[in-house]
């Protein structure tokens, strides 16, 4: 077993079951799909730099479990005048007979953004190991109402009930920001639709559309071409400008070209996101051999480029997440896939521990830079809890003026993650109660103000608000720690937040992990579990290495 990891010589902020090449910049998710038994990964990356390039390529890595990956060559690389530029994002979709196709943007000799497709050199191959670019590329250019340089990112195709594919492709004319739809018959010539798809005023280009079907009363997922009444569609735009990613939930009536979602833009806190922190440019895909819809989104860095050309990387990928519509239809519902379970090592549970006021209690004997943990929160005197009429209150920056050390009723109480001995150093995930009119809701925060003592990162606090269901009296947090990242799933994934970290003290066997309440009522661990995770394999075809 040889090491092939050039950069993970004491390398603190570096994963262990988070995917990351083995070096340089990678960003956008691409193509996800399950092909004879193997998952399949590209992403957007600079084999040159850890910084963005200007000949960006598509990785490739192959896995049997989502969570273990092989790294092979790069999958399509600019060589041709419509993509000499970079090959940017793009998605792949499986045509009839099994046979996988990707539609990618290129940036062409004249630097028009313009759309290509791609097809496997060997079907028979499961690792897809090369892809020959089409004669006819590109198969899209810019139509009239596009900006040239603002017409990218292809979604996965899906079928209407006449047989033929459409696809939606991320836009912009002057302010609008638009998602238009291409129809096809053989997936090589496409027509534009007139109409966009999708328009938002004031937002500029939307980047990375995602459009899919989900199940009104299951969490399995379905394939993106279902035709099926009692389905809901789901439109994600990532937009530049935010660069957050919106989903809209709505219907779809394919013969009309028309999806009509329940909720517009407002540009404000009460717009449905994937994920309140750091997760951006998201790729969903239907994984047909367990029956589920998986996302994947980039988290991109929070030290600085200089950092990033120092350690010689930069860019996570989230841990695949399965997505599904909430009961109340109002909401999707995201959770990491089981298989990160397999990672799962020494294990610690707490129960029925009561956490007064100012409490701090240790959750010791794990590895605290590299853990999955689940707690159960009880909320016994829930009806005392501080009254809040949440309209127009933006969460975030009510997270941020009243960090985890400042007392309400109810909350803050939650964990402090990759914590220094001394607490000088925390990143504190955490929940506060409030009653609303004829409801109870829970702000969950995410607050890296004292992730690190270094003061060149970005720090931004995050959060959001949602429902508590008053009958429970109960709140669950779920957080993955991996060294610089932290993922969490508040209320069993109603609300995820994503942050990116870079402690100076609270590194490898130097972090710790402590549960906290600072509210004045006491809260009960009902359960918690926590597990030291092993770490992933990751390493180039013909090797193995740790990631
Ligand atoms: O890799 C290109 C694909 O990525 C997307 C969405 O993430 O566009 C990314 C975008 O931003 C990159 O460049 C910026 C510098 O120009 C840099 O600050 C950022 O960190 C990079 O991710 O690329 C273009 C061109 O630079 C910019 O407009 C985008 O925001 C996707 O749309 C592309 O297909």
């Amino acid at each position: 077993m040889s090491s092939i990891n050039m950069v993970n010589q004491n390398q603190p902020y570096r994963t262990s079951y988070h995917f990351q090449p083995q070096q340089n910049w990678m960003n956008d998710p691409n193509g996800p799909m399950y092909y004879k038994g193997v998952y399949h990964l590209f992403y957007q990356h600079n084999p040159e730099a850890a910084t963005f390039g200007d000949r960006m390529v598509w990785g490739h890595s192959v896995s049997y479990d989502l969570i273990n990956w092989i790294h092979l060559n790069h999958a399509i690389e600019p060589s041709e005048p419509y993509d000499i530029n970079s090959c940017w994002s793009g998605s792949a979709t499986i045509l009839e007979g099994e046979k996988p196709a990707i539609l990618y943007t290129g940036i062409d000799e004249n630097k028009h953004q313009v759309q290509n497709l791609a097809l496997p050199k060997d079907l028979s191959d499961p690792f897809l190991r090369e892809w020959v670019k089409h004669p006819q590329n590109p198969v899209m250019t810019p139509p009239s109402g596009v900006e040239v340089d603002n017409f990218r990112d292809p979604s996965t195709a899906w079928k209407g009930g006449d047989r033929k594919w459409r696809v939606v492709i991320g836009a912009q004319n002057g302010d609008e920001g638009k998602v238009i739809l291409y129809q096809s018959d053989d997936f090589v010539n496409w027509t534009v639709d007139p109409n966009p798809f999708y328009a938002s005023d004031n937002t500029r280009v939307c980047e990375c559309p995602d459009f899919f079907p989900v199940s009104i009363n299951s969490t399995n997922g379905l394939d993106t071409s279902i035709q099926n009444a009692s389905v809901r569609h789901v439109l994600k735009i990532s937009y530049l400008t935010r660069q957050h990613d919106y989903y809209f939930l709505g219907k779809y009536v394919s013969d009309q070209e028309n999806f009509i979602p329940d909720t517009k833009f407002t540009g404000t806190s009460s717009d449905l996101r994937f994920d309140y922190g750091k997760f951006y440019a998201s790729k969903s895909f239907f994984d047909y051999a367990k029956n589920r819809r998986i996302l994947w989104g980039w988290v991109n860095e929070s030290d600085t480029s200089q950092d990033d050309i120092h350690k010689g990387w930069a860019g996570l990928q989230s841990i695949p997440r399965q997505v599904w519509l909430d009961k109340s239809g109002k909401r999707l519902i995201q959770w990491p896939i089981e298989e990160v379970e397999k990672l799962r090592d020494k294990q610690i549970t707490i129960t029925g521990e009561k956490l007064t006021t100012g409490s701090t209690l240790e959750v010791s004997g794990i590895t605290a830079s590299q853990v999955d943990v689940d707690v159960l929160f009880e909320i016994p005197e829930l009806e005392s809890a501080e009254w809040l009429d949440p309209s127009g209150v933006d969460p975030e920056l009510l997270c941020s003026q009243g960090d985890a050390s400042i007392s309400g009723t109810i909350g803050p109480f939650g964990l402090l993650a990759l914590a220094s001995k001394d607490l000088t150093e925390q990143t504190a995930v955490y929940f506060r109660i409030y009653k609303a009119l004829n409801k109870y809701i829970g702000l969950m925060c995410s607050d890296q103000s004292r992730s690190s003592l270094r003061q060149d990162l970005d720090k931004t606090t995050y959060g959001t608000f949602f429902d508590i269901d008053p009958n429970v009296k109960t709140i669950s947090l779920r957080i993955l720690i991996d060294h610089s990242i932290i993922e969490s799933f508040g209320e069993e994934g109603k609300v995820c937040i994503t942050s990116r970290v870079y402690p100076s003290l609270a590194i490898d066997k130097e972090a710790n992990l402590y549960v906290f309440n600072n509210g004045i009522k006491n809260v009960v661990i009902s359960k918690l579990n926590a597990w030291s995770m092993k770490q992933a394999l990751l390493g180039n075809e013909g090797h193995n290495s740790s990631a």
